[in-house]
């Protein structure tokens, strides 16, 4: 699964890239979106890509200080983006908890929903993402949108503060629903047994997103899931 969706992106990035210059990408954390970094980092199909004319965002972050190795950042850095000529100022990362804002990660929350507006341009709260991914938790959380806690409600912000999260670190910050809905493409991850409750229950359908948050999101143009066997096992 890693391996297919590394060749679909890469695909992805480069027809943006021919059809509008450049192109924006929304990464996850988690096991499945490292794994798919690893396997791009892997693949001779990653000069496909022009890394200097692609701006990189996450759906969600652990709300830790820069560099530790439990953040999506850290880990996207060490699986994929520390071998490729990425431009710096479009790795736009997600506040850490030892920056600006030290404690206070609904200011964090609110930093990035402005950093997202100031890119968008023309009024537009969030940038035209091409892809946006996300891994699907067992629980089927998205991002940081959990189950039974109030960010999978929101909306009206791009960006939400996560407190009490189930899955650690409890701190976390999140696109919403509206954020993640506003992209071309949605792609969500899915490999191993663990997560194939989790897509047989949203992919059956009749689910409340604040009950089962992936039930929530859909692209503009396109919305795909992308399974192993294990995790399609129960569909
Ligand atoms: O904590 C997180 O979990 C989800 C799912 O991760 P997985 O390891 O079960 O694939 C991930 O999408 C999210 O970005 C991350 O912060």
């Amino acid at each position: 699964m890693a391996r297919a969706a590394a060749a679909r992106l890469v695909t992805a990035v480069a027809d943006a890239q021919a059809a509008r210059g450049h192109a924006s990408v929304v990464l996850t954390g988690g096991r499945n979106g490292n794994g798919l970094l690893a396997a791009l980092a892997e693949s001779p199909a990653r000069d496909a890509v022009d890394w200097a004319r692609l701006d990189l965002w996450w759906g969600d972050e652990r709300y830790l200080p820069a560099g530790d190795p439990e953040r999506n950042v850290t880990q996207a850095r060490r699986a994929l983006l520390d071998a490729v000529p990425v431009d710096p100022t479009r790795v736009h990362a997600m506040p850490a908890s030892d920056g600006p804002h030290g404690d206070d990660v609904e200011a964090a929350a609110a930093a990035y929903a402005q950093e997202l507006a100031l890119a968008a341009g023309d009024g537009a709260a969030v940038p035209e993402f091409d892809v946006l991914m996300l891994g699907v938790g067992p629980d089927t959380h998205v991002a940081s949108l959990f189950p039974g806690l109030p960010g999978v409600r929101e909306t009206e912000r791009t960006v939400v503060a996560v407190r009490e999260a189930p899955k650690p670190p409890p701190v976390r910050v999140s696109l919403t629903l509206p954020a993640i809905r506003a992209a071309r493409q949605v792609w969500l991850l899915a490999a191993g047994e663990d997560k194939a409750e989790a897509a047989s229950t949203v992919l059956g359908g009749g689910v409340d997103p604040a009950d089962a948050p992936a039930a929530g999101v859909h692209g503009r143009e396109s919305t795909l899931w992308l399974l192993d066997a294990a995790a399609a096992s129960k569909l």
